[in-house]
């Protein structure tokens, strides 16, 4: 059959990425959730840690989004993390730009595959910047929320976790995602070296509960072709703000 000889092409084990991109889309295609550890391996993740950390001291994040409740008394923090944006491209940040390329390496060819289930409902082509966020502990949280709720072109979440020895009885921080039509849900430990691929649409509602260590993260967000030109063209005519920074 096709497939067989298709199967063979792509059997070639000289490429990493191969059986990595298989357990992408079998994890996105099942549960539209993805979790890969030991995704760099404890020195070249050590060594993007590093990076980030130094990025961190030297000043460069802005505090997250603070808007008060509508109906309460003061400014109710939805996200107090503090991020900055970045290409990987900078100096002193080699190793966030191998991550970078890393990831991009696997969903672009995961999109590409044969057989590739939800995998191949979009065409990925562009994402937006790294961004580079750190919960800076006493307390500090997301509140449940979807990532694109409105189509904005983002269709992949991918976040690349640093936290070393993180413990969540202790430190908190825990990633919940409560998979659109199960009452089941998923929760994701923030630790070091892990990788995490999940929809950005309504399909993943997610909150980070209240952080009481630093806790760092890289995030990628994937563009579906399609959606983001419509997304683009809608924002030229009604002027609106796309939500996701490029
Ligand atoms: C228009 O400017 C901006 C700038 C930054 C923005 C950052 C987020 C965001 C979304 N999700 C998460 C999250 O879910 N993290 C899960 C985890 O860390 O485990 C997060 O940390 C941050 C959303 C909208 C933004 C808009
Ligand atoms: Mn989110």
């Amino acid at each position: 059959k096709g497939t067989a000889v298709m199967n063979n092409c792509y059997l070639d084990n000289n490429d990493p990425y191969h059986e990595i991109c298989l357990r992408v889309i079998r994890d996105m295609t099942t549960y539209g959730v993805c979790v890969l550890d030991n995704f760099l391996g404890r020195d070249k993740g050590l060594l993007v840690r590093n990076e980030v950390l130094e990025m961190y001291r030297s000043g460069i994040f802005t505090a997250g989004q603070l808007v008060s409740d509508p109906g309460g008394t003061g400014a109710q923090s939805i996200r107090s993390d503090r991020i900055t944006w970045m290409t990987g491209r900078e100096p002193h940040c080699h190793n966030i730009g191998t991550l970078i390329n890393q990831v991009d390496s696997i969903v672009i060819r995961a999109n590409k595959m044969p057989d590739n289930g939800r995998m191949g409902d979009y065409i990925i082509n562009t994402r937006t910047k790294a961004m580079v966020a750190c919960y800076p502990g006493s307390g500090s949280n997301y509140v449940k929320h979807v990532d694109n709720p409105n189509k904005d072109g983002r269709c992949i979440t991918a976040i690349y976790y640093l936290n070393l020895d993180w413990d969540v009885r202790r430190c908190g921080g825990l990633l919940r995602v409560f998979p659109e039509g199960t009452d089941k849900v998923a929760n994701i430990e923030p630790i070091f070296d892990r990788m995490l691929f999940f929809w950005s649409d309504r399909r993943n509602p997610h909150e980070v509960q209240p952080a009481f260590d630093t806790r760092y993260a890289i995030t990628l967000w994937y563009f579906d072709a399609q959606e983001r030109e419509e997304a683009i063209r809608l924002y030229q005519t009604r002027g609106s703000q796309p939500s996701s920074s490029k």
